[in-house]
């Protein structure tokens, strides 16, 4: 996997925060506001606020059950809330639907990964960038001369991304003929092919081992110079070393924002998970996830 950007200006470590701190404080480019999503007599999320800043990677941490995942779904329109609203470049978006994401500039990886087992890498790829795709349906059924152009346009745009991702090399095989963390990879690939300015990553770390993690760290750092993240992950070091600013989340409810360093030793964060180790009964905390290793 090669990183995107240039590593002075993204690598967290060394250098503290980079760009999106050193810059005045921008309009956010992506803003969930006072949104409370409700499941029957369950409230998932309560009143919750986050605003992603350009070339921010925003992290979005929580116990087991604290609504990270339906946050992530509102994002994506998955998920209709009950109350409040949710805005791009500060216009509400009304009406989000998944199937309207790539077209208002914003991709995403799921935590099941959604790959096409019946087709190749490159075309899997393909898919993240249909939203360039110019012709229409009749003219790639009568193999028009517009269709093939935009056809190679698609593929060159699918191997950039495939490079970026580290995957070009297995442009030809087919996903589950591949180990899960190439799979993983090509997901992102698919997502970065639709050339997003917000990218929503749901536990891109998750069934990786220790070295894939720091590598997929320093690749998500790197793609902060073209786009925005919203990264929802258990892994808290890679959540702390890769992340601008976290949202903290507790039973629906934000209980903590700020800088890794702000959030980390912040009582309220650490009251949130030392209940989760009491739920778990006090036991090794380890969930096979690594969700407490911060
Ligand atoms: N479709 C649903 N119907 C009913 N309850 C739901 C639904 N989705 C989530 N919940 C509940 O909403 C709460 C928040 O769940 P969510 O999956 O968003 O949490 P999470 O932080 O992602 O948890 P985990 O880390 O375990 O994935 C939980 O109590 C969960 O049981």
């Amino acid at each position: 996997m090669t990183s995107p950007g240039t590593s002075e200006t993204t690598g967290r470590a060394g250098t503290g925060h980079r760009h999106a701190r050193g810059r005045p404080d921008p309009a956010p480019l992506f803003a969930v506001s006072g949104v409370t999503v409700r499941f029957g007599g369950l409230t998932a999320l309560d009143d919750v606020s986050l605003a992603v800043r350009p070339h921010e990677v925003h992290g979005v941490i929580g116990p087991n059950g604290a609504g990270k995942t339906t946050l992530f779904n509102v994002c994506c329109g998955f998920v209709r809330p009950d109350a409040g609203t949710i805005s791009r470049h500060g216009t509400p978006l009304t009406d989000l639907r998944p199937h309207r994401l790539a077209g208002m500039g914003v991709a995403r990886t799921l935590q099941g990964l959604g790959l096409f087992r019946g087709l190749t890498v490159t075309e899997n790829v393909m898919v993240g960038a249909d939203r360039f795709r110019r012709s229409g349906f009749v003219s790639a059924l009568l193999a028009l001369p517009r269709s093939a152009a935009d056809e190679r346009a698609l593929r060159e745009r699918a191997w950039r991304a495939m490079s970026d991702a580290g995957v070009a090399e297995f442009a030809g095989r087919y996903p589950g003929s591949l180990p899960y963390a190439v799979q993983k990879r090509v997901a992102l690939a698919r997502a970065l092919a639709a050339d997003p300015e917000l990218l929503l990553l749901d536990e891109p770390a998750s069934g990786l081992g220790h070295d894939e993690i720091s590598e997929l760290g320093a690749f998500v750092r790197g793609l902060a110079e073209r786009m925005s993240i919203v990264l929802v992950d258990h892994h808290m070091d890679l959540v702390m070393s890769v992340c601008d600013r976290i949202t903290v989340l507790d039973f629906g409810r934000v209980v903590a924002a700020g800088a890794p360093e702000e959030v980390r030793d912040d009582p309220a964060v650490v009251d949130a998970y030392l209940g989760e180790e009491a739920h778990r009964g006090g036991s090794d905390g380890n969930d096979g996830n690594d969700g407490n290793d911060g």
